[in-house]
């Protein structure tokens, strides 16, 4: 059923930019004529070729069909906006030369533009002129290559920027938004491979703040262009002692000699596919489908701008398999981040001025505090597969003959190897327990030491673990160690540790955490935060000076003692090692389970 007009979505058509309209003085008059030709010559197959003619895939081709009708069409500098009855969704025109009579100026017109829901503040009619492009409820602009192009030329042309002024702004965003994902310690070496254009100039810069942020840049900047901006900041790298690489010098595998790579190749104003020594740089950037980074030596990529060698608008068209693990969009994301499905999508260049905004009517997103770079959600808008989310769990075993014969040494190995290899809070696991008439519940609590006689947590001891503890003294531990692909699960009955066991942890707490165990009536309910503040401060008072703080009766530890220890190693095809160890006695008997 058609919507009543007082409550069409409004529509914004965007013209492509690289044709002729603006040549065309065009009347409001011209464009109902337009679209009454365009309606009475069957919309059909016009729209399905403007589909395939401008290959953007988030455009689907759709008709303007008997329901459809135009209101009021209003007529900007290189836009039209108009209500129009049909569903929500992507749509897409074109009219060929006969148009508006008007060959020249005509000639391959074509619009793509996505219909939008009515805001709820009324105007249904007419889409304002910044509303395009909205994607995913966070209404950001996405630019095609000319636009992008345009503001930058606007920028440095009428607005008086420089271009080392923006390339310094773009570079410091990039370093910024680094900085908030990867931790300096932990990806110190950071390899920046540059381009010979803007893109590779933002990477040059981006390598300066990094080094200023605590990272140790090196740079493969392999075509360097001969313009004093580009010597100048080589220069200024140089003279922090920051080492230039060539490309033939690099690791084959980037992950041994490096923690992070940036990639700083190409920007908006690439074409084509790339030229050597480019192309075989991006190959050492890709991970085969089904293969797991760390494993195949690609360490995360942070692209600038763009994922280099794909195209501006529509992305990896050549199948090249790359995708960056961070986009960091300059100014406002180009069409191809659309595509970009990696974990980390951030906006930088805090530095357009409203009449930018205007002009180009963007939408972009408000920057945080004082912050050079915000975050997008995703960009994605498929609908996310659950079912579909798989990892290959390859690069481990668990035999028998590799296996301690004790379960307790046998979870040392896996729990040092977890400490090693860094993942996070190795020792935060799931604790399982469950009310006397059967009621399980779960929450994950901190191992604070194990031995051969037990597994040991402290908590609150008016909590409901501990309520559930009291009443049926049974429960089920399990940790999960991700980059390992392992998970261990043990099996036993609980009791609480000696008061001295839990006095002597209590104190080795830090100040803040046993005040922090002296405010909180754990699962009671409270009114607001401000209760737990307004008794942390006072308490903070009471024990100021560096007095000794009394470990409060309602705190204190638990013990686990095994009964079964399970150890699961994650295997490809989900053939997965799963050894059991169940405590017979004085000994341990070891059963391997089938997956
Ligand atoms: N407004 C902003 O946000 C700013 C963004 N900046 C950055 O500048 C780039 C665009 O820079 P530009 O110099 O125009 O182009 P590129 O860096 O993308 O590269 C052009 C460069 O690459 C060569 N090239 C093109 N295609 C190929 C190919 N197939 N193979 C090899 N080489 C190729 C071409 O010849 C040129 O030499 C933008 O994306 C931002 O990153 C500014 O820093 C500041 C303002
Ligand atoms: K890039």
């Amino acid at each position: 059923m058609a919507t009543p007009l007082s409550r069409a979505p409004s529509l914004l058509l965007k013209w492509n930019q690289q044709l002729h309209f603006a040549r065309a003085p065009v009347r409001e008059g011209h464009f109902r004529k337009a679209i009454e030709n365009f309606r009475s010559g069957g919309g059909e197959s016009e729209v399905a070729r403007a589909h395939k003619f401008q290959g953007v895939q988030s455009v689907q081709a759709s008709s303007l069909n008997s329901r459809s009708t135009f209101a009021k069409p209003h007529l900007g500098d290189n836009r039209i906006s108009f209500s129009v009855l049909k569903d929500p969704g992507p749509l897409c025109l074109k009219r060929a030369p006969t148009f508006l009579g008007h060959k020249r100026s005509w000639a391959s017109a074509s619009a793509t533009g996505t219909v939008e829901q009515p805001s709820s503040q009324g105007n249904s009619q007419m889409a304002s002129p910044a509303s395009h492009n909205q994607v995913d409820g966070e209404s950001i602009s996405y630019l095609t290559q000319a636009e992008a192009a345009a503001i930058d030329e606007t920028l440095m042309g009428e607005l008086g920027f420089s271009i080392d002024q923006l390339m310094e702004l773009a570079g410091l965003s990039v370093a910024s938004a680094i900085a908030e994902v990867y931790d300096a310690k932990e990806y110190s070496r950071v390899l920046v491979i540059c381009g010979p254009g803007n893109n590779g100039g933002d990477g040059l810069v981006a390598a300066r703040h990094l080094y200023h942020f605590g990272y140790k840049p090196s740079i493969c900047y392999p075509k360097r262009t001969d313009k004093p901006i580009y010597h100048g900041l080589v220069t200024q790298l140089e003279s922090l002692k920051i080492p230039f690489v060539s490309a033939e010098e690099l690791p084959s595998k980037l992950k041994d000699g490096f923690d992070l790579v940036i990639d700083a190749m190409f920007g908006f104003s690439f074409h084509g596919i790339p030229r050597p020594p480019f192309d075989s740089l991006l190959r050492q950037l890709v991970v085969p489908k089904g293969t797991i980074a760390e494993e195949v030596g690609v360490p995360p990529v942070v692209s600038v701008d763009i994922p280099s060698g794909w195209h501006v608008e529509n992305g990896d068209t050549e199948g090249t398999g790359f995708v960056p693990d961070m986009l960091v969009s300059l100014t406002a994301p180009k069409l191809c981040a659309k595509m970009f499905d990696g974990a980390h999508h951030f906006i930088g260049g805090r530095f357009v001025p409203p009449v930018i905004v205007e002009k180009f009517s963007l939408r972009l997103p408000r920057y945080p505090g004082h912050s050079m770079c915000v975050r997008l959600g995703s960009t994605n808008s498929k609908p996310v597969d659950v079912a579909a989310l798989r990892i290959s769990y390859v690069g481990f075993e668990l035999l028998e003959e590799q296996a301690k014969k004790d379960p307790f040494e046998q979870f040392k190995v896996w729990f040092d190897d977890a400490v090693s290899r860094k993942v996070a809070e190795p020792n935060a696991m799931t604790l399982a327990t469950a009310s006397k008439d059967g009621q399980p519940s779960a929450r994950l609590v901190l191992l604070k030491g194990y031995d051969e006689g037990g597994f040991v947590w402290y908590t609150n001891y008016g909590s409901r673990k501990a309520a559930e503890l009291k009443a049926n003294p049974k429960a089920c531990l399990v940790f999960f160690w991700e980059p390992l692909h392992r998970s261990v699960r043990i099996e036993g009955s609980v009791e609480m540790v000696s008061s001295e066991e839990s006095d002597a942890y209590f104190h080795s707490r830090p100040k803040g955490s046993q005040i922090g165990a002296l405010v909180s009536a754990q699962s009671s309910v409270i009114a607001g935060r401000h209760v737990l503040d307004k008794a942390n401060e006072d308490l903070n008072a009471q024990y100021a000076d560096g007095k000794f703080i009394p470990r409060p009766e309602h705190w204190g530890g638990f013990r686990l003692t095994p009964e079964v220890i399970e150890f699961w190693q994650g295997r490809e095809s989900r053939l997965h090692d799963r050894l059991r160890y169940k405590r017979v006695g004085e000994d341990w008997i070891i059963e391997r389970l089938s997956p």
